[in-house]
């Protein structure tokens, strides 16, 4: 590449590098999308040049296929309803572990390592993330009451204490969160990880949501990308089970995430290499953007 086209290269992300200085943006690091070695280098350089360039990431991780790897390996059954695991006292252990114990300090050590000053915390640090226990509601026809099902010890957020994000954001520092949640009695709570960036988005007014998966992004019925979605079309996805799984609580979150001040949400690959940097400083909008309404210019891409 000739040096010309490196400087028009550098000079096109300016625009990009004005919007977001000094913006808080969360990012959502699902367990699918930490596959390859080398992915999870390119995920923790995007991280640290966004630092560089002025943005204040905070990072929210998932740990889902690799809790459900350790359980297999103990001859536990991983079961999922509604995108939440079920999850009884023993796999609150193992999720504790794994998430907070390995997931977590891997992130950390990859930050620090491209340059970056990472701290890893979980949703019981500081109380940054209180919850309550879930309970899922089951339809059992008309006139009928619904069927209550309980999922063990599954947090649902009641309330993001933020402080401690701030301290570490003045400091320099890139919180890394693990998505488990303090109890009323001060207990571990199984929280998804969507739900738990989604709140902490909302809570400190994040610029942008944005949710690295391990798929394009948002499908509709017969299979195609949808590259821009409005909130008040997240309930149709839902009640026809065109989004199912991993991308309920996603879409839940980001209409939520919106609906309380956060500007944006996107839903990403994450398999795609630096999928981060190309979504925020170039001009390709990648997977889908979500956004409170249609707006007359049809939104920015990025
Ligand atoms: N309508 C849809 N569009 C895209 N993905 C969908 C849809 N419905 C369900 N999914 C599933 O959601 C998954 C992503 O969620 P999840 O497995 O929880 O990943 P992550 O670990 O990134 O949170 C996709 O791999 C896909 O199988
Ligand atoms: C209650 C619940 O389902 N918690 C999730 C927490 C991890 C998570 O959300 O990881 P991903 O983002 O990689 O799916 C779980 O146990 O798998």
């Amino acid at each position: 590449m000739e040096i010309h086209d490196k400087a028009r290269i550098l000079i096109s992300a300016l625009p990009y590098f004005r919007d977001f200085y000094g913006k808080i943006l969360v990012i959502k690091y699902g367990g699918h999308a930490m596959v390859a070695e080398d992915l999870k280098q390119a995920f923790a350089q995007d991280i640290v040049l966004m630092k560089y360039v002025g943005i204040k990431p905070i990072i929210v991780h998932g740990g889902g296929p690799q809790i459900t790897q350790v359980m297999e390996k103990m001859g536990l059954k991983p079961t999922f309803i509604e995108g939440q695991r079920v999850t009884d006292e023993e796999t609150m252990n193992v999720v504790e572990m794994v998430l907070v114990g390995t997931v977590n300090k891997k992130i950390v050590s990859l930050i620090n390592q491209a340059g970056g000053l990472a701290v890893g915390l979980s949703g019981r640090d500081g109380n940054l993330v209180e919850v309550e226990k879930m309970t899922l509601y089951k339809y059992t026809g008309e006139d009928r009451p619904p069927e209550i099902i309980d999922i063990g010890r599954v947090g649902k957020v009641r309330q993001v204490n933020p402080a401690v994000l701030f301290t570490l954001i003045e400091r320099g520092f890139i919180p890394v969160i693990a998505p488990v949640g303090v109890g009323p009695e001060g207990d571990a709570y199984n929280v998804n990880a969507d739900l738990v960036a989604g709140a902490i988005a909302s809570a400190i007014k994040a610029e942008k949501l944005i949710y690295l998966s391990d798929v394009e992004g948002v499908k509709d019925e017969k299979g195609k990308l949808i590259s821009t979605l409005f909130i008040h079309d997240i309930e149709d996805l839902l009640e026809r089970g065109i989004a199912k799984g991993g991308m309920i609580p996603k879409l839940k979150s980001a209409r939520k995430a919106i609906t309380t001040g956060v500007k944006k949400v996107h839903i990403i690959d994450g398999r795609v290499p630096h999928s981060l940097l190309i979504e925020l400083f170039t001009d390709e909008g990648l997977g889908t953007q979500i956004l409170s309404a249609e707006e007359p210019d049809g939104g920015d891409p990025s």
